[in-house]
């Protein structure tokens, strides 16, 4: 029986790769324990795949390539989606709420471009939309921004949120290993999207970033709103110039509430490799796992770590997101609605605050560090450190700035490139972090 009053709610599962293995894995293996946790059976009514025929280690009975069909079916309480990409999900999903089905899904991609369009179809069917998994994996992270910081003023979510780019960045600093054979290595582990370019490039975490800045600001932040740049430009000179400082280089995600010299708020959202000290706590996170600091008003400063992917670890977020609507379904309740209602702008990237490493290659004469000096003061720069070391007729110039607008940064790099006295620049790279 596929009703709540019969206790049983009946989960179709769209998707069965790295992620929904796993989950129908766990779904089998702890269904007592899920039953006693739920308060309900939860079973599953059909597992939706492209290729039936790839899956035979699943029960023939359930398997279907009929997703239209299945997510609209009276039989089914609760749509797990874990199949990816936004079309033709948004519309599968949007179907199975308005047919009055709960969703679970982890899908950052899809959340990042239209939660307001399926949380607005969530709450016209009076069902639930959780989506724990689409963030950092297995970390509880969306739930207690959602639920156990909704009384407090969230003013900072930073981190690190994808995987794949973690674990490259990570092995090419302590091994030096090369990029694409790391690449293929997180692929095999499950960690990449099947277009491993969404991690790379850095789309993997700005939908990321979208959906933290959402949720933290209340404010309905998209994936084009977040300014990104993925780690394909992250050379062994980046590595080597952070190194000499006793910094390393992580992909990161940062969200923020900014507050101007008036009083107005706004948020700003990036993704980018950033320079932090060894001594940071990200500095330490390694492989495929992600950490993220949340601070708020109240609460202080939060720290937020562990397997951001991975089937396993995913599948735990699903499962967690899985019993939670299961229970709502036994006591008719519901889970947190969208909460967008601080409505606040999403800043410039140019108007956002950052500090820059700047690494050149200059000639190494009289006045050489007072024309860079000037490039700086002409954008009003202020400059915090410099380092020079020389080496033969060049010298090796490093300049770390104050926070100025970043836009002021960009052009202040930009005039340096074209002084006859630098030869090269060699690296420029945004900081995080102080040094001890
Ligand atoms: N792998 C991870 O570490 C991880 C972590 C967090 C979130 N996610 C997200 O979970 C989702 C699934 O990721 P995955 O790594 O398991 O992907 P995957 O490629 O391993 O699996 C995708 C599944 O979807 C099925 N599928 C694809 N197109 C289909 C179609 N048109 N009709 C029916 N079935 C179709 C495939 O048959 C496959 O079973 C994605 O949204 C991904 O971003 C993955
Ligand atoms: N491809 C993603 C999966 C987890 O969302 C990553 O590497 O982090
Ligand atoms: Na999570």
């Amino acid at each position: 029986m596929s009703t709540v009053d019969g206790r049983v709610i009946k989960v179709a599962l769209l998707g069965c790769g790295t992620v929904g293995g796993e989950v129908v894995r766990l779904l089998t293996e702890q269904a007592e324990e899920l039953a006693a946790r739920a308060g309900a059976r939860v079973e599953l009514a059909g597992i939706a795949v492209r290729r039936p025929d790839k899956h035979p280690e699943l029960p023939p009975e359930l398997v279907t390539s009929d997703v239209a069909k299945l997510v609209t079916s009276p039989d089914v309480d609760v749509v797990v989606e874990l199949v990816g990409g936004i079309e033709p999900v948004r519309q599968w999903l949007l179907d199975a709420l308005k047919a009055g089905k709960s969703v679970v899904t982890a899908n950052k991609a899809l959340l990042a471009e239209h939660s307001a369009e399926l949380f607005e179809a969530a709450d016209a069917a009076g069902v639930d939309l959780y989506f724990e998994a689409a963030v950092a994996g297995a970390i509880p992270l969306l739930r207690p921004l959602r639920e156990s910081l909704a009384g407090d003023r969230i003013t900072r979510v930073m981190g690190i949120v994808n995987g794949t780019t973690n674990y490259i960045l990570s092995a090419m600093d302590s091994t030096g290993a090369g990029y694409a054979e790391t690449l293929e290595e997180a692929s095999r582990l499950g960690y990449a999207e099947a277009d491993p370019t969404a991690d790379v490039d850095g789309y993997d975490a700005a939908s990321k970033a979208a959906i933290l800045a959402s949720l933290a600001f209340h404010t309905r932040v998209t994936a084009s709103d977040v300014h990104r740049e993925g780690i394909a430009d992250v050379t062994a000179s980046d590595l080597a110039a952070a190194n000499v400082l006793g910094r390393t280089v992580k992909l990161l995600a940062i969200c923020e509430r900014v507050t101007a010299d008036d009083g107005t708020e706004s948020v700003s959202a990036r993704v980018h490799p950033v320079m932090i000290p060894r001594n940071h706590q990200l500095a330490g996170v390694g492989g495929a796992y992600n950490a993220v600091y949340v601070e708020a008003d109240a609460a202080g400063e939060l720290m937020f770590y562990g397997q951001g992917a991975g089937g396993a670890p995913t599948a735990s977020a699903v499962l967690g997101d899985l019993v939670a609507v299961a229970r709502n379904r036994v006591v008719g309740g519901r889970g947190p609605r969208e909460s967008a209602h601080a409505a606040l702008p999403v800043r410039p990237m140019g108007q956002t605050p950052t500090r820059y490493h700047v690494s050149l290659d200059v000639a190494d004469r009289a006045g050489v560090l007072a024309q860079v000096a000037q490039a700086f003061a002409g954008h009003g720069v202020s400059i915090a450190a410099v380092r020079q070391r020389d080496a033969n007729d060049t010298a090796s110039l490093v300049v770390v700035t104050h926070l100025a607008p970043d836009a002021a940064l960009r052009s202040t790099v930009d005039d340096i490139a074209e002084l006859d006295v630098v030869n090269q620049v060699v690296s420029v790279m945004r900081v995080e972090g102080e040094d001890q």
